[in-house]
């Protein structure tokens, strides 16, 4: 038996699996917490995964041989010349680069950048934390030597000494400045945007390809973007849209041919296979969830008996929970409503329905997005923390314009991971063919009103944003 072990570096934890090579047969796991907030010491990523990978293999005698890292996309980490981090990690869902990114943006256009890049940036985007930094903290700017992403500084902190920081074409091209098109970084851009600086930029490699060893001896292999991870688990292919619901919704497709969308709605990501992933991303999915029962004082089980006892529409609650701020629609300084409350309709049964209806608007219109830009939608796959949710489940099969199916359990991140671990390690030219199982959900009905109300509710909030 051959033994690997897959890592997803998220926003709320590191979860690592120890994966049988030949069969995708999972025989162990562990999920360690990270710290809170939008900004975070990237050595805590490293500590949470040296001890989920040590829990992960504390009941397995054999030896591991190849490992990968998958992590939430766009962190801004800046390395020193010594190799220690320059300040904390921003993260994805840190918006403080909102006037940057407006500047960006202006200048370059948004048509060219997307031509360029694949994507019209938001805050997110690593590239707008650059130049947040460089007009903030420009004594800090000045001592960064290395930029990484979240998953390529946790690789790199895991492989040998000496060994050159790598990333692949997935996450890389979620950072501003690499072009999907060529597969080469735009280091120009960068340097555009970081007030002329030229900081060193990770090896780029191959899907299969080895980034270096630990010092164990056990393999690391490129490792790449979170939603990449998931897709790759997946094996999605034509037809299969993806709805991740973790700390960020995302809906989002594997594609032969690359997206350039200069709406900004649809980032034109690439794949973990040498293809493509357009993605529509929320700020708000299953921590509306976690608010909404704190409010209601209860715990997620019991929010799901609330939901699942309302009628879809909530009695005319519209939730538009953009409780972070949001990405897509780009709106980084708004905040959540709730609309339509009447004496008659503010049970807890309603609100609880209305969080979970809200969220899941947000990417059923990601959906039509994704569809606008050519992907076809055969059927929804459902997975992230939020999507063990009962009435997510029920809610979300009336939502999308597609049947919806829930894979089985899985960290499927993690696995996507172990998954591409397994490939650099057998030096084949396709990924090991592990088993997918997925149940269909029943669909239900009352969706096309639930999704008009709350078009109409952003609308009127925010004004025309589509
Ligand atoms: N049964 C459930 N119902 C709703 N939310 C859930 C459930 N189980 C887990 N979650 C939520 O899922 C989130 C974690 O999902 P995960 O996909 O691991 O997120 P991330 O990758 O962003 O760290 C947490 O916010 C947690 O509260
Ligand atoms: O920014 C994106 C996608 O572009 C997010 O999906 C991050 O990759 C974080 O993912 P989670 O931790 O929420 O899974």
């Amino acid at each position: 038996m051959t033994l690997v072990i897959g890592v997803d570096s998220s926003t709320q934890s590191t979860k690592a699996l120890v994966v049988e090579a030949e069969t995708g047969r999972v025989v162990g796991g562990s999920r360690q917490p990270h710290p809170d907030g939008t900004e975070v010491d990237p050595r805590a990523w490293r500590i949470a995964c040296e001890r989920a990978v040590a829990e992960a293999r504390a009941d397995v005698s054999e030896p591991i041989a190849a490992i990968a890292v998958a992590g939430q996309q766009h962190g801004m980490v800046t390395v020193d010349a010594d190799g220690e981090p320059v300040r904390p990690a921003l993260l994805w869902n840190d918006t403080r680069s909102a006037a940057e990114t407006e500047q960006f943006v202006a200048k370059h256009r948004p048509d060219r950048l997307a031509e360029l890049t694949g994507s019209v940036p938001v805050p997110s985007f690593t590239v707008t934390k650059l130049a947040w930094l460089s007009e903030h903290e420009p004594a800090a700017a000045d001592r960064v030597d290395r930029v990484m992403l979240p998953h390529d500084w946790v690789s790199w902190t895991l492989s040998e000494p000496g060994t050159e920081p790598a990333t692949d074409r997935g996450d890389a091209s979620g950072t501003g400045y690499f072009s999907p098109r060529t597969g080469e970084w735009l280091p120009d851009l960068l340097a555009d945007a970081f007030g002329g600086r030229t900081p060193r930029l990770p090896r780029l490699l191959g899907p299969a390809e080895v980034g270096g060893r630990t010092t164990e001896g056990t393999l690391v292999a490129a490792g790449t973007g979170d939603n990449m991870g998931a897709a790759l688990a997946l094996n999605a292919g034509p037809g299969d849209v993806v709805v991740s619901l973790g700390t960020s919704g995302t809906v989002f497709a594997v594609t032969e041919e690359g997206s350039a969308d200069p709406t900004g709605f649809v980032a034109g990501f690439c794949d973990a296979t040498g293809r493509y992933l357009p993605l529509v991303c929320t700020l708000n999915a299953a921590r509306v969830l976690t608010t909404t029962a704190a409010l209601l004082g209860t715990d997620l089980a019991g929010l799901d008996e609330l939901a699942l006892r309302a009628e879809p529409g909530s009695g005319g609650l519209v939730f538009v929970p953009y409780l972070d701020g949001e990405r897509t629609p780009n709106l980084p300084d708004a905040s959540g409503t709730l609309t339509g409350i009447r004496r008659g309709n503010l049970t807890p049964e309603n609100v609880a329905r209305s969080a979970v209806e809200g969220m899941l608007c947000g990417l059923a219109d990601g959906l039509a997005e994704l569809r606008r830009v050519g992907v076809q939608a055969r059927r929804v796959l459902l997975i992230g923390g939020a999507a063990r949710s009962a009435a997510v489940q029920a809610v979300a099969s009336g939502l999308f314009d597609a049947p919806v199916e829930v894979p089985e359990p899985a960290e499927y991140v993690a696995l996507g991971a172990a998954r591409q671990a397994a490939w650099a390690l057998s030096g084949a030219s396709e990924p090991p063919a592990w088993p997918v199982r997925a149940d269909a959900i029943e669909p239900s009905s009352g969706g096309e009103a639930v999704r008009a109300a709350y078009t109409a509710a952003v609308a009127q909030i925010h004004g025309h944003v589509g």
